[in-house]
């Protein structure tokens, strides 16, 4: 079954509420249906971002319980109160600066979902486990463990990130065939954990240093459904030209 490209930017801390602003206004009106688009941006950003007609909008983060003693964290209720219904889980740089671990992603995954979020959760492996051929072994327990109680009904409503960490703002594309093979195997997993009809359905992007150059070939092969993409998605220019590019 064919699967719709979805491509998101993810900001990270990049963008003020006025930038956010300039952006909608330069980019929702100029997407096309190749890929659903998107951007996840910071908390204060996404108000402004809901203005948009057409782009998906996904915070970066959210916390796994409904509400209590977390200072500094955003609730399920919270997002879903100014109707953002997509967040980011488990990105490279929550794990490494914020402490995430598998188990939080995990219980972000179910309390997203509880709470009719969708996440996009991101997998991938450092440069030391790539080189030491680590690379299935690494994201195979990252799905597994966030998969953990995620309902078979749910799993559709869930987008993969595969991202290598040595790939991710260093310009250092992995190549197509590695994209590839990683993103089919992460499908093969999803396969074990719930058949081969819902791991079908299930899209499966590939971030780290995807440019506008690039996209069109990433998207081409069999198992990758879209894109995470951090730098070229903060200019408007760089931004529609991933969307041109899907265009041609
Ligand atoms: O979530 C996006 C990724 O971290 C990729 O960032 P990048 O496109 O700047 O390498």
């Amino acid at each position: 079954m064919a699967r719709k490209p979805i491509v998101v930017g993810n900001w990270k801390m990049n963008k003020t509420i006025a930038e956010t602003k300039a952006f909608v206004a330069a980019v929702d009106d100029k997407l096309n249906d190749k890929a659903d688009w998107g951007i996840a941006t910071p908390y204060l950003d996404l108000p402004a971002a809901k203005e948009a007609k057409h782009l998906i909008v996904a915070a970066e983060d959210m916390h796994f319980k409904d509400s209590g003693a977390y200072t500094g964290a955003v609730s399920a209720a919270m997002l879903k109160e100014i109707g953002v219904d997509w967040t980011i889980l488990g990105h490279s740089e929550r794990r490494q600066y914020f402490g995430e671990t598998d188990e939080t992603v995990n219980l972000k995954m179910l309390q997203a979902l509880k709470n009719g979020i969708n996440p996009i959760v991101c997998v991938g492996e450092s440069e030391a486990q790539y080189d030491a051929g680590e690379t299935h072994d690494v994201v195979k327990t990252q799905v597994v463990a966030a998969y953990k109680d995620v309902a078979k009904e749910d799993v559709e409503k869930t987008v993969i990130a595969y991202e290598p960490i040595w790939a991710i703002g260093t310009g250092k594309t992995a190549t197509n065939e590695i994209a590839q093979d990683v993103c089919g195997y992460i499908r093969s997993v999803v396969a074990e954990l719930y058949g081969q009809e819902t791991a079908d359905k299930v899209r499966i992007q590939y971030g780290g240093s995807v440019k506008p150059n690039t996209i069109k070939e990433l998207l081409a092969q069999p198992d990758i459904d879209g894109a995470l993409v951090g730098g070229a998605s903060l200019k408007e220019d760089s931004y529609l030209a991933m969307v041109a590019a899907l265009d041609d």
